[in-house]
C-alpha cells in the first residue's frame, strides 16, 4: 500500500553490540559448564546431593545458554511516521479495529476501562478509520453504561485533545498535574481546561454513584441485561456511537459486546473473547488490522498507530511482519519495584534480543495484528499467491455464517471495506449469530484460526503459532512510551498473576505447538525457539530451584555437602559475584537504584518458587487429568500518585490464605530448622570427615533466610502482613516430613 516509489523505508532495525554483555554471559556460561565438568570429574561421589546438585546445574546452564542466546544480538526499531504521511494520503490510510477486553466490573473498575477506552478514542488516527468494539465479558450493565457516559464526554474531550496537542490522553492521568497546566497564559486554553476536568469530574460520579440504581431499572436500552447473570446470558451487542457521515474528526465507532454464555459450556476466557470480536469487527468494519489492548493499558502516545503503520505498511513489513508489539510498561509504579513485576530490565535487554531475532512474542496487549495473518494466512501464501480454499472448506474453518465467510475471503485478499460501505446496523444483525457461545462448534476457530486455545498464555501461543508459519514481528518503541497500565500494587495479586504464566507457558510446550515441533518441522527459526524456551522455562525452572534449596537443607541436616570442598569451591563464588555484579550493574545503568536492584535479585528467588512453582504442580495436575486450568484475572487499581509517601506500608509483603504462599513458607520453615539443627549440634554424627556439611552450605542457607526476609517477618505478624496459621502449619508439617525422610536415607 505503501508508496512504491518512495525510496526511504518507513522504518528500520539497527542491530547494536552489547560488548561487555557478551562476555560477561559467555564468561558465566563458562564458569558453568566448568562447575559441571568439575562435578563430573573430581566429585564423583554419585551420592544423592551429587546426584540433585547436577541436574539442577545442568538445568540452570542451560536457562543460561537460553538467556545468553536471546540477548546475543540486540536489535532497535525506528519508525518515521513522517514518511508515513508523505507517501500515503489520510485517505490512503488502513483502517483499524481496536480491541478492548474487560471481565469483571470489581477487580477491573469501569472508570479504567472508561479511560483506556477515551485514550484510543483520541489516537492521532483519522477517525473514520478506526472502531473502537469493547468486550465485556462479566455481561454488567454498569460496564455499558460507563461506555455510554464515556461517548458523550469523549465528544468534548477528543476534539479537545486534538486541539491542544495533549500528549495524555486518559483523562485521569491528565488531570493529575492540575495547577501546571492552567497557569499558560492563553485564557481560551485555561477556560476549556477548567470545562473539561468539570465534566470530567461528572463523569466519575456518574460512573460511581448513579449506577447503583440501574439494575432495577432495566428499560429501553438496559432491558437486554435483565434476567441475566456473568455466566448464564444470550449475546448482547450495542452501538453506543456510529460515525454515521464517516467524517474524518469525528468520533470512531464504539461498539459494546458480551459474547453469549452458558453455564458449563468452555468459552476459552480471553482467547474466546478476542475471537467473538474478531468475528464481530469482520462483519461490521472488517478493517485489515486489529489492535488489541487489555482495559488498563490506556495510550500515551497518541502516534503509535502512525508508528505501527510504518512497520506493518512498509515495503518489507508487509511481506514478513505479522504483528506489531509495543512493550507493557506502567505508570505509578512503587518504588523500587517492591514485588519484581515492573519488567524495567526484562524488556530492556531481552525484548530488544528478541527484536534481533524472528521477533518479539506476543504480549496479549498492546499489539497491531494483520487480520488475514489472524485468519490463518501463511508468510508462504503471501508468496504464492492466495490460498485458494473453496467454499466449503471455508465454512468448515470459519463456521456457517454467509457474511462472515465472505467478509473473511476480503481480508484473505487484502481487500477493505471503502468508509461508504459499512452498514454497522445490517452487521450488528448479523453479528448476534456470530457472538454465540455454540458458533464455533467443529469449526477451525481456537485450532486454526484466530487466537489459539488450549493455554491460558494465549497471547504466547498466539504468536508463537504465527513465527511457526514463518511470519516475523516487530517490536516498536517509540521514544515516548506507547502503552503504560497498572501493574499489581500487592504482591498477592502479582504472585497470582505470575502463576498463571508460568502454567500458560507450560501448556504452551506441552500443546501441538510446541516450539521443539516448529523449529523442527515448521518455521520457527532456532535461535527463536531457544527464545521460546527462555521464556517457557519460567514454568520449569521454579522446580528446579525448589530442589535446589531443599537440597541446602538437606546436606544441612544430614551432614553431607553438595558444593566442592577444595580449590572447586571458587567456581561457584565467581558465578555468584560475577553475576550479583553485572546485575547491579544492569540497574544502575538503567538508572535504578540499589534497592530495586536488590528486591529484583529477593523477587528472582520469592516468585518462582511460589507462584511459579504453583504453576508447574497446576499443570502437572492438568497433565494428570486431575484439574483444569483456570484464567484468574489480576485486579487492578486505579492509581493516581506514585507510591504515597507517607504509607510505610507501601510495597510490604501481604499474605492470604492460598496455597501460593505454602511452598516458600516450607522452603524457609526447612532452612530456619536445618540451622538450629546444625546449632544445636544435632546432625546425624554418622557422616563425619569428608562428607561433613561445611561452611558454604550454611551461608547458602542464610542467604535463602534473607531473601526470604518478608515470609520470616510474616511468620510473627497477625492481619493482612502474616502468613496466617494454616499455611504456617501446613509447612510445619511438610517441614517434619522432610526431616524425617533426609533421616530416613541415611540411616538406610
Ligand atoms: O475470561 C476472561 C479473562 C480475561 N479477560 C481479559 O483479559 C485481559 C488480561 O487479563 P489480566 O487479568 O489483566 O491479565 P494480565 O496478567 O495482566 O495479562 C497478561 O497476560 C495474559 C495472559 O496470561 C494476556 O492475555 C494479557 O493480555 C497480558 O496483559 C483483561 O483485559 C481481561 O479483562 C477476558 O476478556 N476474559
Ligand atoms: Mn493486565
Amino acid at each position: 500500500m505503501a508508496n512504491p516509489n518512495s525510496v526511504l523505508p518507513l522504518y528500520e532495525k539497527n542491530w547494536y553490540k552489547h560488548n561487555y554483555k557478551r562476555v560477561l554471559d559467555s564468561i558465566i556460561l563458562i564458569l558453568l559448564l566448568m562447575l559441571l565438568g568439575y562435578r563430573l570429574i573430581f566429585v564423583n561421589n554419585y551420592s544423592l546431593p551429587w546426584f540433585v546438585a547436577f541436574m539442577c546445574e545442568c538445568w540452570f546452564t542451560l536457562g543460561w545458554i537460553f538467556t545468553i542466546s536471546t540477548q546475543w544480538n540486540p536489535a532497535l526499531v525506528k519508525t518515521y511516521p513522517q514518511r508515513l504521511l508523505q507517501s500515503v494520503s489520510v485517505e490512503e490510510l488502513p483502517a483499524v479495529d481496536i480491541f478492548v477486553t474487560t471481565a469483571d466490573d470489581e477487580l477491573e473498575p469501569p472508570i479504567i476501562t472508561v479511560n483506556t477506552v477515551l485514550s484510543l478514542l483520541s489516537l492521532d488516527y483519522p477517525s473514520h478509520k478506526l472502531s473502537c468494539y469493547v468486550s465485556d465479558d462479566a455481561c454488567s450493565p454498569l460496564i455499558f453504561y460507563a461506555l455510554q457516559q464515556a461517548s458523550n464526554f469523549a465528544k468534548h474531550w477528543v476534539p479537545f485533545c486534538k486541539k491542544y496537542n495533549v500528549q495524555t490522553r486518559a483523562p485521569f492521568r491528565y488531570f493529575i498535574d492540575d495547577n501546571d497546566e492552567c497557569m499558560t497564559n492563553n485564557e481560551e486554553f485555561r477556560q476549556e481546561w477548567l470545562q473539561m476536568k468539570d465534566m470530567y469530574e461528572n463523569l466519575i460520579r456518574e460512573i460511581d454513584v448513579y449506577p447503583k440504581s440501574i439494575p432495577c431499572l432495566f428499560e429501553g436500552e438496559f432491558a437486554a441485561f435483565s434476567n441475566t447473570t456473568r455466566t448464564n446470558h444470550p449475546a448482547i451487542i450495542k452501538v453506543i456511537w456510529e460515525n454515521k457521515e464517516m467524517v474524518e474528526d469525528g468520533l470512531p465507532h464504539l461498539i459494546y459486546l458480551s459474547r453469549e454464555k452458558r453455564p458449563k459450556q468452555p468459552h476459552h476466557f480471553k482467547a474466546g473473547a478476542m475471537n467473538v470480536l474478531t468475528r464481530v469487527s469482520g462483519l461490521i468494519t472488517n478493517a485489515p488490522f486489529m489492535l488489541n489492548v487489555d482495559c488498563d493499558m490506556f495510550v500515551n502516545n497518541p502516534k503509535i498507530a502512525q508508528h505501527a503503520m510504518c512497520i506493518l505498511l512498509d515495503s518489507k513489513g508487509e511481506k514478513e511482519v505479522a504483528f506489531v508489539q509495543c512493550p507493557q510498561q506502567f505508570y505509578a509504579t512503587l518504588k523500587d519495584d517492591p514485588f519484581g513485576n515492573q519488567l524495567v530490565i526484562l524488556y530492556k535487554y531481552l525484548g530488544a534480543g528478541l527484536a534481533g531475532l524472528q521477533g518479539t512474542f506476543y504480549c496479549g496487549t498492546n499489539c497491531f495484528h494483520r487480520r488475514k495473518v489472524m485468519y490463518g494466512l501463511s508468510s508462504d501464501d503471501m508468496e504464492n499467491g492466495l490460498n485458494k480454499l473453496s467454499d466449503e472448506e471455508l465454512k468448515q474453518i470459519s463456521g456457517a455464517s454467509n457474511e462472515l465467510r465472505k467478509s473473511i475471503v476480503h481480508a484473505l485478499k487484502g481487500k477493505t471495506n471503502s468508509p461508504s460501505d459499512i452498514n454497522v446496523k445490517k452487521g450488528i444483525e448479523e453479528a448476534n449469530q456470530v457472538a454465540c457461545y455454540g458458533y464455533e462448534y467443529g469449526t477451525a476457530w481456537g485450532k486454526q484460526i484466530g487466537w489459539m486455545y488450549g493455554s491460558i498464555a494465549e497471547d504466547v501461543l498466539t504468536g508463537l503459532k504465527m513465527h511457526e508459519k514463518g511470519w516475523r514481528s516487530e517490536f516498536c518503541t517509540p521514544d515516548l512510551v506507547a502503552f503504560t497500565g497498572c501493574a499489581p500494587s500487592d504482591n498477592i495479586t502479582s504472585m497470582s498473576q505470575q502463576k498463571r504464566w508460568a502454567t500458560g507457558l507450560l501448556e504452551v510446550f506441552f500443546s501441538k505447538h510446541c516450539p521443539i515441533f516448529g523449529t523442527i518441522f515448521a518455521k520457527l527459526s532456532f535461535r527463536e525457539f531457544l527464545a521460546y524456551m527462555w521464556i517457557i522455562n519460567w514454568g520449569f525452572n521454579p522446580f528446579a530451584q525448589v530442589c535446589y534449596s531443599c537440597l541446602i537443607a538437606y546436606c544441612i541436616i544430614t551432614n553431607s555437602y553438595f558444593l566442592p570442598k577444595d580449590q572447586g569451591i571458587y567456581i561457584p563464588i565467581t558465578i555468584v559475584v560475577i553475576y550479583n555484579i553485572y546485575t547491579l550493574y544492569e540497574y544502575l545503568a538503567s538508572d535504578m537504584t540499589i534497592r530495586a536492584w536488590w528486591n529484583s535479585q529477593r523477587m528472582s528467588i520469592i516468585t518462582p518458587m511460589n507462584a511459579g512453582f504453583c504453576g508447574f504442580i497446576t499443570m502437572l495436575l492438568k497433565l494428570l487429568g486431575i484439574s483444569n486450568t483456570v484464567f484468574d484475572i489480576t485486579k487492578k487499581d486505579l492509581l493516581l500518585y506514585n507510591n504515597d509517601k507517607d504509607d510505610k506500608n507501601v510495597g510490604r509483603h501481604t499474605f492470604d490464605e492460598s496455597l501460593i504462599f505454602l511452598p516458600g513458607t516450607t522452603v524457609l520453615l526447612m532452612q530456619l530448622t536445618a540451622i538450629l539443627i546444625k546449632l544445636l549440634g544435632f546432625q546425624k554424627q554418622g557422616l563425619r570427615g569428608d562428607y561433613e556439611c561445611g561452611m558454604v552450605e550454611m551461608l547458602c542457607s542464610f542467604y535463602l533466610i534473607i531473601c526470604y526476609w518478608p515470609f520470616l517477618r510474616g511468620l510473627f505478624e497477625t492481619g493482612k502482613y502474616g502468613i496466617p496459621l494454616s499455611t504456617i502449619c501446613k509447612g510445619g508439617t511438610l517441614t517434619c516430613l522432610f526431616i524425617f525422610l533426609c533421616r530416613r536415607t541415611i540411616s538406610t
